[in-house]
């Protein structure tokens, strides 16, 4: 708990803070990448070509005229960062380092194991269906549960509906991420990040380059931070007001049978500043079997379940190899 970054107001970076040289971001000014598609949900213009196209060649992009109210954005940033100025003994309550918790408040990402440790605060919750998991959310402050409750409804809405246009866009039957016996889209759940000002960014990131490894992550940010990596290049994601960040995850690179991307990507701290964001993840059932659709050709990766992949890509990830590769087929 005394580990929280929140709560610590760090006026230099502790040693074990310090990446290796080679993870470090370094000073270089990175600009803001202005190909990163926008995609206007209003204007129906070849908008599902559009998000084929920018889910394969970044395997990201800036979604706007959504649909989620703004005013329901602008509340759950603002609870989001309330959170995180609470005082520590209300934040005690939620602090665990039991992973299996529906809603835990952690920091960095495993902070007794790994060997340096990321800039950041999460509380982690799961959200659907929300009256199961609601309960478990932190009381304080008061508007919390139901803002972020209103909220995680609307993106799961959001996230099944660009699911449905990427089905269509790859070709698949109608209702292919919908099927309830295969429980694709089962899971969501929601981390709320804090990235508290760094007094040397050059040396530390908020979260390292990873993949998510779920089907569909949607992002609200205010601020900027997040880096994706594209042909060797880091590139930075422009915050856009009101817009949502969307990203193709490990599972639906799969699915996909490698056509859309799970690009890599890192946050990337502020010297001055706090950054908190509301990631949304919709995820496969734990049992759920993944594999890449039969009409995309021969396979390019074997099919395996849900639970499985997590616990590889928990392995991977510590000895730095990449996830997928031990599920990929040789032709
Ligand atoms: O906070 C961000 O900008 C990105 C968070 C992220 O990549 C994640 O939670 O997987
Ligand atoms: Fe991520």
């Amino acid at each position: 708990m005394e580990k929280l970054m929140s709560i610590r107001d760090l006026k230099f970076v502790p040693e074990s803070y310090i990446l290796p040289p080679d993870s470090r971001p370094g000073d270089t000014k990175i600009p803001f990448c202005n190909t990163i598609h926008v995609l206007d949900l209003k204007d129906p213009t070849n908008l599902v070509q559009q998000i084929i196209e920018a889910s394969t060649e970044f395997g990201f992009f800036q979604l706007i005229n959504h649909g989620v109210e703004e005013k329901l954005l602008q509340d759950v940033s603002n609870v989001a960062k309330e959170f995180f100025g609470l005082p520590a003994e209300d934040k005690a309550i939620l602090f665990s380092d039991d992973p299996s918790k529906s809603c835990r408040l952690y920091t960095s990402i495993d902070y007794m194991k790994e060997e340096v440790h990321y800039w950041r605060d999460t509380l982690r919750h799961s959200c659907h269906p929300l009256e199961e998991h609601k309960q478990f959310w932190p009381e304080k402050p008061a508007q919390y549960r139901d803002g972020m409750g209103s909220y995680s409804v609307e993106v799961r809405k959001l996230s099944l509906y660009l699911l449905d246009l990427i089905c269509e866009g790859l070709g698949l039957e109608p209702g292919y991420f919908r099927n309830e016996t295969d429980q694709l889209t089962e899971v969501q759940f929601l981390a709320v990040n804090h990235y508290p000002p760094c007094p040397d960014p050059s040396l530390t990131l908020g979260l390292p380059k990873h993949g998510d490894f779920n089907l569909l992550t949607l992002l609200l940010q205010e601020m900027d931070g997040l880096q994706v990596l594209k042909d060797g290049q880091w590139l930075a994601v422009e915050p856009l007001p009101n817009a949502f960040v969307v990203n193709v995850g490990h599972a639906l690179q799969i699915i996909s049978n490698g056509k859309l991307r799970s690009a890599e990507h890192r946050v990337v701290t502020n010297r001055k500043l706090a950054r908190t964001t509301i990631t949304s993840f919709i995820a496969p059932s734990y049992s759920c079997q993944i594999e890449p659709a039969r009409v995309l050709g021969p396979p390019l990766y074997r099919a395996f379940t849900y639970r499985d992949f997590i616990a590889s890509y928990i392995t991977d990830t510590y000895q730095r190899n990449p996830p997928l590769e031990r599920y990929k087929l040789q032709l």
